[in-house]
């Protein structure tokens, strides 16, 4: 017995799921906001993406497997780039990361965003040109600065002033006049999950704004005159729908570049408003569009500008899972169906936490679907997880798949392009799955499987 079936059997003994999770009129139904834009169903009933069949991709690749939709993902760039024309847009690499994706990023004319010195050998091992890099992190190291400085990266967004200190000393000995924006706290609380909110007080990242941290961290700079000091940055955290936060920031960091202006006659001419942008996972979720988010974020830019006479700042913004995060899929296969009678049925796929560690990190919600045919059967509410020694190793809470779903079949996942192979990891040596790009009806490996000799290959002894 399927446990919808139980459910029913049971009454309050069957598990329901979320309260927002509805039974589908057809289970069969991709919902547009949650897939790759080139993805449908075919005739015969699997899916498609860039024109090729899934069933095609998982014999020729394996599974589980990361599908990226090349155009979606040029797409959503584009999209950026013209609702925040006149903007420079960052892609963040945070949320996922590789020689091809900077080389896709770079051609349709976006920025790049790097945190760590390891993503910026990445960037600059496709080529990407250095001054349009941004570099993060709250604790770059003496390695880093001189790396980023070496390599002409065009921003340093600086977090402490222990690095001011660092990046400052490192200037001077080089004779380098890098270009630096501050880190500032706004003191905002974005509606998110804690682990993902980054511009309350209580956290690592940035200068308090209302500590006068931020201040101190202008004043500082700017005597010492080494660093050239271009402007503020803010960034309140991640898969955010409202936008308030957004206005709340700009407003708040406007009035310490007015403060700034008041007290040393200097307007910085640019202002980084980060990125944050939520996507749909679940089909409740309805997403701003980027002409949505510019036409607001402009709008209260402008005129806070306006009155405190400032002029309006070159605008930058750090888009990652909005470009990345719906581009993507992962392609499963089912191993077990398993009924836990009167409670749930558990869908066990070949990945799990080590592909997609947002669930049990962050208790995301994903959807899924079968992806291999389509089904006539009744909708069944299942949960599929993963194949790891963990209980809490959930890749989809809770779904309807048809109650047919059985082993052998393929289940994808979507909305996992941003921070799934970027925060993968080697969990009970499972290898991590390929990236494959799909495009004009042919795929191509963008990040190749691991291998259980890439796993031995670290091992010494
Ligand atoms: C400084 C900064 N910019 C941009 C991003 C990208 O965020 P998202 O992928 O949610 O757009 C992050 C990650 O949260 C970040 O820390
Ligand atoms: N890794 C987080 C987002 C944090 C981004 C970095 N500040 C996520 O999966 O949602």
């Amino acid at each position: 017995m399927r446990a919808h079936e139980a459910g029913a059997l049971h009454g309050d003994l069957g598990s329901r799921g979320p309260a927002w999770l509805r039974n589908p009129e057809d289970v069969n139904a991709l919902v547009p906001q949650l897939w790759p834009r080139t993805v449908t169903r075919t005739p015969e009933g699997g899916l498609s993406v860039g024109g090729v069949s899934v069933t095609e991709l998982a014999a020729d690749y394996g599974t589980p497997a990361y599908l990226l939709d090349e155009d979606d993902l040029r797409a959503r760039c584009r999209d950026f780039k013209a609702a925040f024309a006149g903007a420079d847009v960052y892609y963040a690499g945070k949320s996922f990361l590789c020689k091809a994706v900077v080389r896709a990023v770079e051609e349709e004319g976006l920025f790049l965003d790097v945190c760590s010195g390891g993503e910026l050998a990445v960037a600059l091992a496709a080529g990407f040109p250095p001054e349009r890099l941004g570099f993060h992190g709250n604790n770059k190291s003496v390695r880093e600065l001189e790396r980023a400085l070496e390599a002409g990266v065009g921003r340093i967004i600086v977090d402490s002033f222990d690095e001011i200190a660092r990046l400052t000393e490192l200037s001077r000995t080089s004779g380098k006049r890098p270009g630096v924006l501050i880190r500032v706290t706004v003191g905002v609380e974005a509606h998110t999950h804690e682990f993902i909110a980054t511009a309350h007080e209580d956290q690592k990242f940035g200068f308090s704004l209302a500590g006068g941290a931020a201040f101190a961290a202008a004043a500082r700079i700017l005597d010492d005159g080494v660093l050239d000091l271009r402007g503020l940055h803010s960034h309140i955290g991640s898969q955010i729908f409202d936008t308030s936060g957004f206005e709340v920031a700009a407003r708040r960091i406007l009035e310490l570049q007015a403060q700034i202006r008041d007290a040393r006659g200097v307007e910085l001419p640019e202002l980084d408003l980060g990125g944050g942008f939520g996507i749909a996972y679940t089909t409740q979720d309805n997403p701003s569009t980027p002409g949505d988010l510019a036409k607001r974020i402009n709008k209260i830019v402008e005129s806070e500008c306006e009155l405190a006479s400032l002029r309006v700042p070159h605008l930058s913004i750090e888009p990652g899972r909005a470009i990345v995060g719906p581009a993507v899929f992962t392609l499963y296969e089912v191993g077990t169906v398993k009924d836990v009678d009167g409670i749930r049925t558990y869908v066990s796929v070949d990945g799990g936490m080590s592909d997609n560690i947002r669930t049990a990190l962050y208790d995301a919600s994903y959807s899924a679907t079968l992806a291999n045919r389509s089904s006539a059967a009744e909708p069944m509410l299942a949960r599929v997880v993963g194949k790891h020694c963990e209980s809490g190793d959930i890749v989809v809470k809770d779904e309807f798949l048809p109650a047919d779903v059985q082993p052998g079949d393929l289940v994808a996942v979507p909305g996992t392009g941003a921070y799934c192979r970027s925060m993968a990891s080697n969990y009970n040596h499972v290898p991590r799955p390929p990236v494959v790009a799909v495009r004009d009806g042919a795929a191509r490996v963008i990040v190749r499987r691991e291998t259980e000799d890439d796993l031995l290959a670290l091992d010494v002894g």
